[in-house]
């Protein structure tokens, strides 16, 4: 079994389907252009019918103490994930401000993307791997562009953080993808929609049943 995060979640339908089929995390997507964005207040409102066993993610591109602070003042989350250019001085700097477990993304294109994470080591609680986006892809988000990376990048990855694979992992891939990279955890948000934004709830349970069963 690997654990499973859900990302870019919006609807109480989807929340639920991914709470049923015992997602260890569910995203909250705060980037104003994605198509998964979900106002924070309407965030709070859905949190409220997560359990405590899973754990509440507020995705965050480059954002100041205040945007961050607001977000909080409207959707209590259990864990922050830095999707941006933050370097692990502002990692620090949040972490020590908000007081919450910061998830700190590498975005890969080779490796020496994978190197980076070493040096957000010691400042950082978790660490997730994300494609980065095709030189070629026109207008691509930081992040849920439905990319994958090279898996065998991270063979023989070893930190003392907790970590993710991420970027174009579907049910169908998955098997393949973590016995590739040897991920502990792993994270989807295109792989189980329909179109950018729209999660489809068997596509959630599909994503979440291959996860327990690797
Ligand atoms: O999902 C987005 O729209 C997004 C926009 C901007 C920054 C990050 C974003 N997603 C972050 C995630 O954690 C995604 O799950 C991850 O990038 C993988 O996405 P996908 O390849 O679509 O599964």
């Amino acid at each position: 079994m690997v654990a499973a995060k859900i990302c870019g979640l919006k609807t109480a339908e989807s929340i639920a389907a991914a709470v049923e089929y015992r997602a260890d995390f569910i995203g909250f997507n705060f980037f104003r252009k994605s198509p998964r964005f979900v106002e924070p207040a309407q965030a709070g409102a859905l949190g409220r019918a997560v359990p405590g066993s899973v754990l509440k993610t507020g995705l965050l591109v480059d954002d100041d103490d205040a945007r961050i602070a607001s977000i909080l003042g409207s959707c209590p989350l259990d864990l922050l994930q830095l999707h941006g250019s933050e370097t692990p001085e502002r990692v620090t700097a949040i972490r020590a401000k908000f007081g919450l477990p910061v998830m700190k993304v590498i975005k890969v294109r080779d490796a020496a993307d994978i190197a980076r994470a070493a040096d957000y080591e010691a400042v950082a609680d978790r660490l997730l791997f994300d494609a980065q986006p095709p030189a070629e892809m026109k207008n691509p988000l930081p992040g849920g562009n439905a990319v994958s990376f090279d898996w065998t990048l991270l063979q023989g990855f070893r930190s003392r953080l907790p970590w993710m694979l991420s970027g174009g992992l579907t049910a169908g891939n998955l098997a393949e993808a973590v016995r590739q990279s040897g991920a502990p955890a792993v994270d989807v948000a295109s792989g189980v929609e329909d179109r950018p934004g729209e999660k489809n709830l068997s596509k959630i349970k599909d994503f979440l049943e291959a996860a327990r069963s690797l």
